[in-house]
């Protein structure tokens, strides 16, 4: 029996160990390029996990291979206490209905209404339930996600990007999940669309007591929603930490990156937020106002 699994090993038992992610030694090369040596992380249980880097340091290739689409060169990726990389894609190990993600730009059926395509997981993996039951599972997945109820039977074309990111992760919140995969989800919607997105993810995060693993550029969302952020460079991740801690680490690509411009425009914004909260007491009213009329840009790397 792996760690953290219950002693009755039902299927939709909830994992209980410290980390439902482990990955060792991870190697990933595509013929001269080495994307990833001896790569090591763990996610936490309950947390949500942002991973930055660079373009192209590996972030999506590291999701893809915790979650078995991509078979690494080298090393052990463990989710839920049991090894995906030596799992034949057609083998039943218990832990692929235990996931949802979201891939960037939301990877929907265009000939699928949002409706179906939150069904299709729940055809997959629970043939057996009736096409009513699947329906209305979907209905609530969907309005859960934040989407009105006549966005069910609309088509992914007739949707703006939020309420198509948004169909995408109904569709990853279909199984009801313990882990949560999302790839860039605020790349490309505006800033107040991506501040309501990571609410969501927030909220869902809460009530639903998911663990999240998040790759995303947006600093902001690192700010407010991250409980630890994994930074990858050098093939490899070379910290693990709060924002505010990882700003204090002297390495060149997490200063510029967290102390540049729109890193420091990012930590202002959060800090006013957290002073209007306060609104009530008089310095931080001051406070607020030098901030509002200081200059801010939103920042998208
Ligand atoms: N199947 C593949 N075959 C060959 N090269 C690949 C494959 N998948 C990814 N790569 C390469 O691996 C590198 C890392 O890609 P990946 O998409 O993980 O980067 P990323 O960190 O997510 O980048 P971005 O922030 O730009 O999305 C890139 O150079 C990419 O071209």
């Amino acid at each position: 029996m792996a760690e953290g699994e219950s002693a009755s090993g039902g299927r939709h038992e909830r994992f209980r160990g410290d980390y439902p992610i482990v990955v060792e030694g991870l190697k990933n090369q595509f013929g001269d390029a080495v994307i990833h040596e001896n790569l090591d992380l763990e996610v936490k249980r309950g947390e949500i996990l942002g991973v930055v880097g660079g373009s192209g340091t590996g972030k999506s290739v590291l999701m893809r291979s915790i979650i078995g689409l991509q078979t690494p060169t080298a090393g052990d990726v463990k989710v839920f206490g049991k090894s995906i990389v030596d799992a034949d894609p057609d083998e039943e190990i218990g832990v692929r209905d235990r996931w949802g993600v979201l891939f960037q730009g939301g990877a929907l059926f265009s000939t699928l209404t949002v409706g179906e395509n939150v069904e299709v997981p729940l055809k997959q993996f629970y043939p057996e339930i009736s096409d009513e039951l699947r329906r209305e599972i979907a209905r609530y997945k969907i309005m859960l996600s934040g989407l009105p109820e006549e966005a069910v039977s609309k088509f992914p074309s007739e949707l703006s990007g939020g309420m198509k990111k948004r169909a995408g992760l109904a569709r990853a919140l279909a199984l009801d999940p313990e882990l949560l995969f999302l790839d860039e989800p605020t790349a490309g919607l505006d800033p107040i669309g991506a501040a309501a997105f990571d609410n969501l993810t927030r909220e869902l995060k809460e009530t639903l007591g998911l663990t999240v693993f998040l790759i995303t550029h947006d600093l902001d969302t690192l700010h407010e929603i991250c409980d630890r952020v994994a930074v990858i460079a050098d093939r490899r991740v070379i910290a693990v930490d709060t924002v505010p801690n990882l700003m204090e680490l002297d390495h060149p690509w997490i200063q510029e990156y967290f102390n540049g411009p729109r890193g420091r425009a990012a930590l202002t914004a959060q800090a006013l937020d957290e002073l209007r909260k306060h609104m009530d007491m008089p310095v931080a009213a001051h406070a607020v106002k030098a901030l509002d009329n200081a200059p801010a840009t939103k920042d998208k790397a």
